[in-house]
């Protein structure tokens, strides 16, 4: 052994001493030649390729993407492989405790029968002079054999690139926004969405409504989804627009919940009346992500805003009339500059942009819905086919919606008492939010059968109301036919 030692410490001897008197004496163009030579002959005698990706990189130091998503792919495929695991606490993940391999650490993956190998590296940079802290740079090397260059370059990053972007997106946590009048847009902490997390439980199994719909809207969401080549094919913008109209409590704002937790996606609920004009929602617009459903609640109220404004002001403007004319001129001048920068100028035409001008189209693979408990008094404009695709009425309590919140509530399929409510139901509207309430037990004590026959009485009582009601009209009608001779 020792033998075996004194021989390799000869032998880098010399290769030291053969090294020291070319770098001395040999001319620069020889030694370079030598260099080229020596290099090809380490890759014959190392027939592997290796690519580095580092953790920063871009002009302004911005957290490469690729680097986050092949940590995320490292983390779901080959941690299980890792002897040393590092953990981390990342903010805004369903998923808050996440595992990756930790520096200086190598993993094995495989790909179409390839293998390769991973190495996170962690190397130490200059330190500042005026501080302790030493700097480091983190990078993932990839190795793999020169003879799998093409599969590897072309197939299997675009591999690990996507399933780490599609991992990450699964595991992220979504998040509920909502919009910030533009006085908070500049300076410290800019921002023009606000968010918190959006935790909404509703789901398409839980919402009521007729099965047929239901499985046309599922069905719609799905294509939309996976239409990213046929949106590009036809030369259209990567977004749906949905109009969902019904009276109150029949599930519009639950039926959104259903389709961000279906989709996966972001909501940006956007409320008209804190955008000041047209150019403020534009900047909105191209601030929300992809993956989102951007929410206009109420569409007809946000759109008559400013109408109704003017309609308050003029009613108010006579009861003002002696208190204004005591103000001096400027005060007055100074209130309705106030009042005007309050009140919001988003014209219908602004809107209509909004949906589908050229800007809509940023960011892709958005949906956009409107709600509206009133859809005849909007315009024919905003609901054309193009701009709201798909319009989905959601309407009074049926018995198979009935059938739905029967078993979210009270988790039964049948009971002799559903054929009486089957036929109350038909001839009595009410909405799913008011047999919801009727269905929900009052106290601990209250059995099944105590819970559907609140809702019987609920739908009598309604019956019955609704008799008289039409027991008046009948009576009026006799009356007016009576004194004038013809129906008024
Ligand atoms: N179709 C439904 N399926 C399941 N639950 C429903 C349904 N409709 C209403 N509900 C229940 O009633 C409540 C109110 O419903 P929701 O807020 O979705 O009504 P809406 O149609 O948005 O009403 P509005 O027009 O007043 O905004 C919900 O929290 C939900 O519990
Ligand atoms: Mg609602």
């Amino acid at each position: 052994m020792s033998e075996l030692w004194a021989q390799l410490g000869s032998i880098l001897a010399t290769i030291m001493f053969v090294y020291a008197i070319i770098e001395r004496f040999l001319p620069p163009s020889f030694r370079d030649s030598l260099q080229i030579h020596t290099q090809k002959v380490m890759n014959l005698l190392y027939p592997y390729i290796q690519i580095t990706f580092h953790e920063f990189s871009g002009e302004r130091l911005k957290r490469s993407e690729a680097y986050t998503f092949i940590q995320t792919y490292l983390s779901e495929n080959s941690s299980q492989l890792a002897k040393r695991l590092k953990a981390e606490v990342i903010k805004d993940s369903q998923n808050p405790l996440v595992l990756s391999i930790d520096d200086d650490e190598e993993v094995t993956d495989e790909f179409q029968g390839v293998k390769l190998w991973w190495a996170a590296i962690k190397i130490e940079t200059s330190s500042h002079g005026f501080s302790s802290f030493s700097n480091y740079k983190r990078y993932y090397k990839l190795t793999f054999h020169k003879k799998h260059r093409d599969l590897i370059t072309i197939s299997y990053i675009k591999h690990v690139l996507k399933e780490g972007k599609e991992i990450a997106l699964k595991n992220r946590q979504r998040k509920l926004y909502t919009n910030n009048p533009s006085s908070g847009w500049y300076g410290y902490k800019q921002s023009k969405w606000s968010h918190i997390v959006f935790e909404h439980p509703a789901t398409f199994e839980t919402l009521a409504m007729e099965k047929k719909k239901k499985e046309e809207v599922i069905k719609d969401l799905l294509k939309f989804r996976n239409g990213k080549d046929y949106y590009a094919k036809i030369g259209k913008a990567w977004k749906r627009g949905y109009l969902l109209y019904g009276p109150p409590g029949t599930g519009k704002s639950t039926m959104i919940a259903a389709m961000a937790n279906f989709m996966n996606y972001d909501v940006y609920d956007l409320e008209l009346t804190a955008v000041k004009d047209n150019t403020e929602l534009r900047k909105l617009l191209i601030e929300t992500s992809s993956k989102a459903i951007i929410v206009v609640e109420d569409i007809d109220c946000s759109l008559d805003f400013t109408s109704q404004r003017k309609i308050n002001k003029n009613e108010k403007n006579e009861e003002d009339e002696l208190l204004m004319e005591q103000k001096d001129y400027y005060q007055r001048k100074k209130d309705e500059e106030e009042s005007n920068s309050k009140s919001s100028k988003v014209t219908l035409s602004g809107l209509l942009n909004f949906i589908d001008g050229i800007w809509s189209a940023c960011g892709g693979e958005r949906i956009i819905i409107f709600t509206t408990n009133f859809v005849e008094k909007l315009d024919p404009a905003l609901i054309r086919t193009g701009r709201m695709d798909k319009h989905v009425e959601l309407s009074y309590c049926c018995f198979e919606a009935f059938k739905v919140l029967v078993k979210n509530y009270l988790d039964i399929d049948s009971h002799d008492l559903f054929d009486e409510i089957g036929d109350l139901l038909e001839v009595v509207n009410m909405t799913p939010a008011d047999v919801a309430e009727n269905l929900m037990p009052k106290s601990v004590n209250e059995d099944v059968e105590t819970s559907l026959k609140n809702l019987i009485k609920a739908l009598e009582k309604k019956k019955m109301e609704k008799q008289q009601e039409e027991d008046k009209d009948c009576v009026e009608t006799v009356e007016d036919v009576k004194e004038n001779g013809y129906i008024v």
